[in-house]
């Protein structure tokens, strides 16, 4: 089997979102998009970077695998998956480390993980940044998967490729070393 899945987890801010750009921009890797309750940030876009659901509406999915993050539900479908398997051989998608620790679990050695970190205090500079509003960052920063994230999980330790994401020139490299190795 030559399908690979790229799945990257790490808490909010470390930089997800921007590795998955990343790959798609430099490696034509596209993402597979996912399904959220949250509200859309400025910007965002249905169909895009999620698809936006209300609370009805996202029960009526079928998931591989489906969360509660800091009180939002977040769920990715197989045939999300299956789907793009049918036009590349190597996707992404960017999930919270339990979603991650599922996709390994299904996939063993198709799924590749990157964890991403960062200490905190960079991390809310990123978040405010990015345009995330103070209530929100709080809500985040205070929330039981977010302080879960900041450390990679037993069941993922020697199973990913862990990279700090300070210097984005550093962990593009990172990157770049990953896609060598993987002949990708
Ligand atoms: N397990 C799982 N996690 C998801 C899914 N979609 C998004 N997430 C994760 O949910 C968390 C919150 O996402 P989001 O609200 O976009 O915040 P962000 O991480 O700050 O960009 C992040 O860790 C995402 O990677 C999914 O389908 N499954
Ligand atoms: N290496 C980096 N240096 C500085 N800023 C970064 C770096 N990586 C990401 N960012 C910025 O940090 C913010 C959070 O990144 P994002 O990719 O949205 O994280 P996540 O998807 O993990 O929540 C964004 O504004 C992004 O542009």
């Amino acid at each position: 089997m030559n399908k690979k899945i790229i799945v990257i987890t790490g808490a909010s801010g470390t930089g997800k979102t921007t590795i998955s750009h990343y790959l798609k921009e430099k490696y034509q890797i596209p993402n597979v998009i996912t399904h959220t309750t949250r509200i859309p940030r400025a910007g965002e876009r249905n169909g895009i970077d999620y698809y936006f659901e209300t609370d009805k509406s996202f029960s009526e999915n079928h998931y591989l695998e489906r969360v509660e993050y800091s009180g939002h539900k977040y769920g990715s479908s197989e045939e999300g998956l299956e789907s793009m398997w049918k036009k590349v051989d190597v996707a992404s998608i960017v999930v919270d480390t339990a979603g991650a620790i599922a996709y390994k679990k299904k996939y063993g050695k198709q799924a590749i993980v990157i964890f991403l970190e960062l200490d905190l205090p960079n991390l809310a500079k990123r978040l405010k940044k990015r345009g995330d509003t103070p209530d929100r960052i709080v809500q985040r920063i205070n929330s039981e998967e977010f302080n879960r994230d900041l450390k990679i999980p037993r069941e993922l330790q020697g199973k990913s490729y862990e990279i700090v994401n300070k210097d984005m020139n550093v962990t593009e490299m990172s990157v770049d070393k990953l896609m060598q190795a993987l002949n990708i």
